[in-house]
Parts: C-alpha cells; sequence; structure tokens
C-alpha cells in the first residue's frame, strides 16, 4: 500500500497501519531504493512483520511497491517522504523492533555533512521511537559516512554501538551488489537505545486536515472595491525561528475561481525537510465577507508553516486594503 503523508495520524499507531497483524513486529526502512531488502528479509522471520518504508525517490516507491506485491507482502506500508518528519510525526514513542538504513546518501563532499541522516539528533529521534530492545542497523560501504555515524552514535548518548555482520538480506539490494561487483567491503553496525539516557523526542504541533470547518485555518475580511487582484506579485514570508522549526512560505500566484466569487492562492511551505503546495481559497460569502481558507485539495497536513500561508494571504490582502474581522490560523 502506498500512504501519503495526509493518510497518517500525527502520531499514528502500528495497531490502526497494520490492523489484520498488530501482534507482529514492526520495522521502518529508511531509503527502500528499488525495494530488494525487504522481500529477503521478511523471509528470515516465521511471519512477515509490520513494514513500513520511506523513500524519497518517487520512481523507487513505485519500484518497491510493485516488488512487495509480487511478493504478497501485504502487511507493508510504502511513502514518499523525508525518512526525519515520517519518524518525528508519525512514529509513535517506544513502538519500533527496528529501524533499517541500507546504503544511505554518503553526502561525501566537505561541507556537506549537515545533509546526513545519522547526526545526533536522529540517533535520539531514533532511540525515542524504538522500543527499549529495538535496534537500528546500519549497512554502508562508505568507510568516512561509517566512522561518522559511530562518532555521531557515541555523542548523541542515546544508543549504545556494536559492531558486527549484515544481515544477509543486506547484500541483496542494488547498492550493495554495485559494491560487491566493484570488490569493495561493507562496515555494519547495531544501534540499541541506552538505557542509561532516555530521551524524549516530542512530536511536532502537526495534525489532519480536521473534519470540522471551523478548525481549518481560516480568516474572515472584507474587501475594499478598490480591490485589484491582478496586482498580486509573487510574495514571501518567513518565521523568526530557524532550523526545523522555522518555517518559509511563498504564495506563487493567485488564480482567479470560475466557479465561485473569489480566488484561490497557491503556496509553496517549506519547514526543515518538509514541502508543501496547498491552495487557499478566498471565497465570497453571502454577507459580503471573504472566508480565506486552507483547501482539503492535494492533501496538506496542519503544521506551523501552512498556518503561516492562510496567514500570508490574508497579510497580503490586507495589503491591499482588506480590514480583517476574525483570525483563525
Ligand atoms: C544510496 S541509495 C540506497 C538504496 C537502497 N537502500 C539500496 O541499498 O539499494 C539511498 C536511498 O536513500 C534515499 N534517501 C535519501 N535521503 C532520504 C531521506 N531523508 N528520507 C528517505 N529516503 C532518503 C534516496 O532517495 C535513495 O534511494
Amino acid at each position: 500500500m502506498i500512504y501519503r503523508l495526509s493518510d497518517f495520524q500525527f502520531p499514528d499507531a502500528a495497531a490502526r497501519l497494520f490492523p489484520d497483524t498488530p501482534e507482529r513486529p514492526f520495522v521502518l526502512e529508511i531509503g527502500f531504493g528499488d525495494g530488494r531488502f525487504w522481500p529477503h528479509y521478511a523471509a528470515t522471520f516465521p511471519a512477515a512483520p509490520n513494514y513500513l518504508g520511506v523513500e524519497l525517490s518517487g520512481v523507487s516507491l513505485l519500484k518497491a511497491h510493485r516488488r512487495l506485491k509480487d511478493a504478497g507482502l501485504g502487511n507493508a506500508i510504502l511513502t514518499k517522504m523525508p525518512a526525519d518528519v515520517l519518524v518525528r510525526e508519525v512514529i509513535p514513542a517506544s513502538s519500533l523492533d527496528q529501524i533499517i538504513v541500507n546504503f544511505p546518501d554518503p553526502w561525501p563532499k566537505a561541507g556537506h555533512t549537515d545533509h546526513r541522516l545519522l547526526r545526533q539528533d536522529f540517533f535520539r529521534l531514533a532511540a525515542s521511537r524504538l522500543k527499549p530492545a529495538g535496534s537500528l542497523l546500519l549497512t554502508t560501504d562508505h568507510d568516512e559516512y561509517f566512522e561518522f555515524a559511530l562518532e555521531q552514535a557515541q555523542a548523541s548518548g542515546a544508543v549504545l554501538t556494536t559492531q558486527g555482520e549484515p544481515p544477509a538480506a543486506a547484500l541483496e539490494t542494488k547498492y550493495a551488489q554495485k559494491w560487491r561487483d566493484l570488490g569493495l567491503g561493507v562496515n555494519h553496525a547495531r544501534f540499541t537505545p541506552n538505557p542509561a539516557a532516555q530521551f524524549s523526542a516530542p512530536h511536532g504541533l502537526t495534525t489532519s486536515y480536521p473534519k470540522d470547518e471551523q478548525a481549518v485555518p481560516h480568516s474572515i475580511l472584507t474587501l475594499p472595491d478598490s480591490f485589484a487582484p491582478q496586482d498580486f506579485d509573487k510574495y514571501t514570508a518567513r518565521s523568526q525561528q530557524f532550523g526545523s522549526a522555522g518555517w518559509t512560505v511563498v504564495l506563487l500566484d493567485l488564480y482567479t475561481s470560475l466557479r465561485r466569487d473569489g480566488w484561490v492562492a497557491l503556496a509553496h511551505t517549506v519547514e526543515g525537510e518538509l514541502t508543501q503546495e496547498v491552495l487557499i481559497g478566498i471565497t465570497r460569502r453571502d454577507d459580503g465577507t471573504y472566508l480565506v481558507r486552507l483547501a482539503k485539495f492535494g492533501g496538506p497536513i496542519i503544521t506551523a508553516g501552512v498556518k503561516a500561508a492562510v496567514g500570508a494571504v490574508t497579510d497580503w490582502l490586507e495589503s491591499q486594503g482588506a480590514v480583517v474581522v476574525h483570525r483563525a490560523y
């Protein structure tokens, strides 16, 4: 099954994601590529564990989906998003038996280590989502990244490290085969939550698109007779906070609705690695005021950045002479 971000709850529960097999182990694979690992690994268990795979590449997602379907692996969910967003927002605390990372992108250039997945913060987050007896399994050909991950793990204080042989299935992936053909070896480590240092990594403030219309981020305002939508120009807003807690909103365009009296704004939001494209309607109400509201179209999830996008449309309209009578974002 393929899940979009909006198909999840925040946080979700293994029993909801895998209602037919809630008693089975729960395994997350990060960066599954073309999906070769899971059929091999699942076959080493008496019954296939519940599998959640996360990947950035849409092409890989489709290849892996076909592979899991051909292998008859039904209790498997694949999703396309940055791994840290899934782990922070969706995975409940102390719920995973294993996190698998095979041949992560090494980001070898100087100054690019910030892009690496296995940094201190991620080890703390992963430790908080693993069961006490759970583990993160790393297999990589890249010696320098391997040393980097070991150092970051130790510096995090959140995990204990054991080096050893990778599971046989990790040597069946596309990248494993690539390095084997070149005659290169692999490194493997198992990271387990440090029982002496329990870290809690809270979920963000993400929620699903509300069923209750009143809870959808919105504002109500009046527009002056002089309002000229054709004056719209690209508009950018940024939060004061930096890093994953901060957001950037770019209002890209404004379209006239042919069906309703009003317009639709197209916004791009960036929050750390999470990006969303959202639509915000500006619709005339019976009393002559206008409702500025996040549209459900496209499956947005409610984050600080998405609320800020509704705020940015409201602010731009205010700069054009609108008078805001109600804000709820
Ligand atoms: C070098 S490939 C390895 C693929 C596969 N594990 C294998 O061994 O063949 C790394 C994969 O990780 C994915 N990836 C990189 N960063 C990611 C992230 N933050 N979240 C999810 N997937 C990511 C990439 O799209 C790519 O498919």
